[in-house]
């Protein structure tokens, strides 16, 4: 069994962060470890507030895993300001997982922020080139490029963009699209397409969360770059369509619809 950690913050309701991560985790076989680097008050409805884990904290929590249990793969979620940027930065540094799968979380789906304006710039400089796999949204694509996208040509530029600050690779995610929910790729050689209708659901909490965690347990699991982002795009693709309402705003995906299934539940 491989062992995959995410580096996170937290949902009390269960759809997104940290609790997202381990569920994906555990869906696609793998070990689930957590490392939190904020306490999140939030539910399907938005995000109240949230209290930052001091940096000596999140590093303690590093070294508590690193140096008890083998890692084969690291995705990393919120992780609001500077300091928290910095010390994750040192540490895969210091640490060098075979893989590291960064969603640059920037805005909840509720429209509260997550990352202050002044982390832009060290997310940038700090974590996006230790990043093998880079997963920004639509919104956050524009964030990182400083240009408006609204089709394949500026996704491609996007992702392209992007992995000149030094990511091996960058999916740029159509989740925010009108037409589809097609994402891109950029391997650094050149562009996949996984191309994905749109559900009209509710149920889409936590949908950034599940992606990098599912494509982190691919790679862990041994797949290749592309077979991971598109078994994890299905991965989320059946959560979506087969999540229970859950909550009174923005639910969570189904994480054990295959298992499920499987079992006949
Ligand atoms: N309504 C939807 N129907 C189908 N796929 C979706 C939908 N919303 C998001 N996705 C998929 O979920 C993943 C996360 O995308 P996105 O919503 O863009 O990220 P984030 O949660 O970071 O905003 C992507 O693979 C995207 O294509
Ligand atoms: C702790 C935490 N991390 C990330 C998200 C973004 O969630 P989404 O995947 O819906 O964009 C969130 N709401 N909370």
């Amino acid at each position: 069994m491989k062992h995959v950690v995410s580096i996170a913050g937290t949902d009390p309701s269960g759809g997104a962060g940290a609790a997202a991560d381990c569920k994906t985790f555990c869906a696609h076989g793998c070990y689930a470890m957590n490392v939190i680097t904020a306490v999140v008050s939030q539910n399907t409805q938005g995000v109240r507030g949230y209290m930052n884990v001091t940096p000596e904290m999140i590093a303690s929590q590093i070294d508590a895993v690193f140096e008890d249990i083998e890692v084969d793969a690291v995705k990393i979620g919120m992780v609001s300001v500077p300091e928290t940027i910095r010390i994750i930065a040192g540490k895969l540094r210091q640490y060098k997982p075979s893989f590291v799968v960064v969603d640059p979380v920037m805005v909840a789906t509720s429209g509260h922020r997550l990352l202050a304006e002044e982390a832009e710039q060290t997310l940038k400089e700090e974590l996006i080139p230790l990043a093998d796999v880079l997963t920004p949204n639509i919104p956050e694509a524009e964030v990182l490029t400083g240009r408006h996208i609204d089709d394949f040509a500026s996704m491609e530029q996007a992702a392209k963009d992007i992995a000149a600050l030094g990511a091996k690779a960058v999916l740029v995610k159509g989740g925010h699209r009108v037409e589809d929910a097609t994402d891109i790729l950029y391997d650094g050689e050149g562009f996949h397409y996984f191309k994905g209708r749109r559900v009209e659901s509710t149920s889409t909490h936590g949908t950034g969360c599940s992606l990098s965690s599912a494509i982190a347990s691919n790679l862990a699991n041994g797949m290749n770059l592309a077979d991971a982002v598109a078994v994890a795009k299905q991965y989320v693709f059946d959560g979506i369509s087969h999540a229970e309402p859950i909550g009174k705003g923005h639910g969570p995906i189904h994480h054990f619809y295959s298992l499920y299934r499987k079992a006949g539940m």
